[in-house]
């Protein structure tokens, strides 16, 4: 991959697909994560004196404008960081942002607003998605890849502006990537996976290619109420994905064949609703109330975990234990936080990815140098522990 220092970006404008998908609580940005590390690249590109075009994505409002997902709370926390205003664009590349992209003056960075207001950008189309792509590359003259937690999706602004213009991948990605290529060659054994976090759809196709890598495999958060069910558990009102039953029980079938443990939750916090507050109790998992949802894994669960942890040599870790926003349930996401920094201590290979699971490192306070690397990406790091290609780094390949 080309890096930024095969760009020459003195008083060009430069295309900047960052990942700025940062948790909100009540319309405040709960944790700038993701805005932080964004930072060091756009500074060094304005140290080159390029005109910094920002883009990226926040939430799904599924090519519908929703001012929930806004980014201009970003725009201003990215000012912030940087020390130095960002013009923000109140569309995407309608008349706005022409206009403040043709306003920059060279080290100057505008942030355009939400790609996913615009449908072009995931259409499944080839066409349509171009047809954005060309209008997005139109306001720029080069495009660096640096929205590491975006590569695994094929939009517009990750797969197909790249191929219009000269590009190069950003710091944040080359780092990523070095990071994970360690989990990859050379696997120190026990090589165990944590899956948790309420992308279920999303991240249970991964499991298939993980069972041929792992050792262990451990189940919770929301991801977990699927495999009980498919194992013939109630499982309440907790997060299930139905239409997938059969291919988790392909999943169980196939961990036995190969002699991977699948290690599932004992007990979980039921509650009676999704609340903070909410009225709870520690049940088996294999008897969760018709009436109740799991939203934490319960204590003998997070004793299982430490110990399925504990003489593990390299540990990937995506997505939180339980509803980790709520003080309740944030529990198990921390005792799996605390046994992953014990294996640190140890000298393990520790990685931690994914927006929420790595906000939740943060927002309970946990070590940051607890981990041997804490990743911005949930479901690209996923998918390039299976082996798959990913469209936005194929993309700048090219
Ligand atoms: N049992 C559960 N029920 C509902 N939501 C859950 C449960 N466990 C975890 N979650 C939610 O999962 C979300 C994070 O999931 P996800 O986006 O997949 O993780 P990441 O961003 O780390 O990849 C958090 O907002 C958390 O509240
Ligand atoms: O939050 C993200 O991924 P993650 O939750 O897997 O870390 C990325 O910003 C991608 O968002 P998406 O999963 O809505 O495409």
């Amino acid at each position: 991959m080309r890096t930024l220092d095969d760009l020459d970006v003195k008083g060009r404008r430069v295309l900047v697909r960052a990942d700025l998908n940062v948790p909100l609580d009540g319309g405040a940005i709960s944790d700038d994560g993701r805005i932080r590390a964004s930072v060091p690249t756009i500074k060094t590109l304005v140290g080159r004196g390029a005109k910094v075009v920002v883009c990226a994505h926040l939430g799904r409002p599924k090519g519908q404008v929703d001012p929930k997902y806004s980014l201009g709370p970003v725009a201003a926390r990215l000012g912030e960081l940087l020390g130095q205003d960002v013009a923000f664009a109140t569309d995407v590349v309608g008349e706005s942002a022409v206009s403040t992209v043709e306003s920059l003056q060279d080290g100057q960075v505008a942030l355009l607003e939400n790609l996913r207001y615009e449908p072009g950008e995931e259409s499944k189309d080839d066409a349509e998605r171009g047809a954005f792509a060309a209008k997005l590359a139109g306001l720029a003259e080069l495009y660096v890849g640096d929205g590491f937690g975006a590569v695994h999706r094929k939009h517009a602004s990750v797969y197909d502006v790249p191929k219009l213009l000269p590009h190069a991948a950003g710091g944040l990605v080359e780092a990523e990537v070095e990071v994970l290529r360690r989990l990859t060659e050379n696997t120190e054994r026990p090589y165990v996976v944590v899956l948790g976090g309420a992308k279920v759809s999303d991240k249970l196709g991964v499991i298939a290619s993980l069972l041929t890598k792992v050792d262990r495999l451990l189940i919770g958060g929301g991801m977990a109420y699927t495999f009980l069910k498919a194992q013939g558990h109630e499982v309440g009102k907790s997060l299930l994905q139905e239409d997938q039953l059969d291919q988790v029980r392909g999943f169980l079938d196939e961990a036995g064949r190969r002699g991977v443990e699948l290690v599932l939750p004992v007990d979980v916090l039921a509650a009676v609703t999704f609340a903070a507050d909410a009225e709870h109790a520690v049940v088996e998992a294999t008897a969760i109330p018709a009436d109740r949802e799991g939203l934490d894994i319960g204590p003998k669960t997070r004793e299982l975990f430490a110990t399925k942890l504990a003489d593990a040599r390299t540990v990937f870790w995506n997505g939180p234990m339980g509803v980790f926003e709520f003080d309740a349930f944030s529990g198990g996401t921390r005792a799996v936080a605390e046994a992953l920094i014990a294996r640190t201590r140890e000298g393990a290979l520790t990685v931690v990815g994914g927006g929420d699971s790595a906000a939740a490192v943060r927002g309970l306070k946990l070590p940051e140098d607890g981990f041997s690397h804490i990743s911005t990406g949930g479901g690209a790091s996923l998918e390039y522990l299976e082996g798959k290609t990913l469209p936005g780094l194929a993309a700048l390949e090219d």
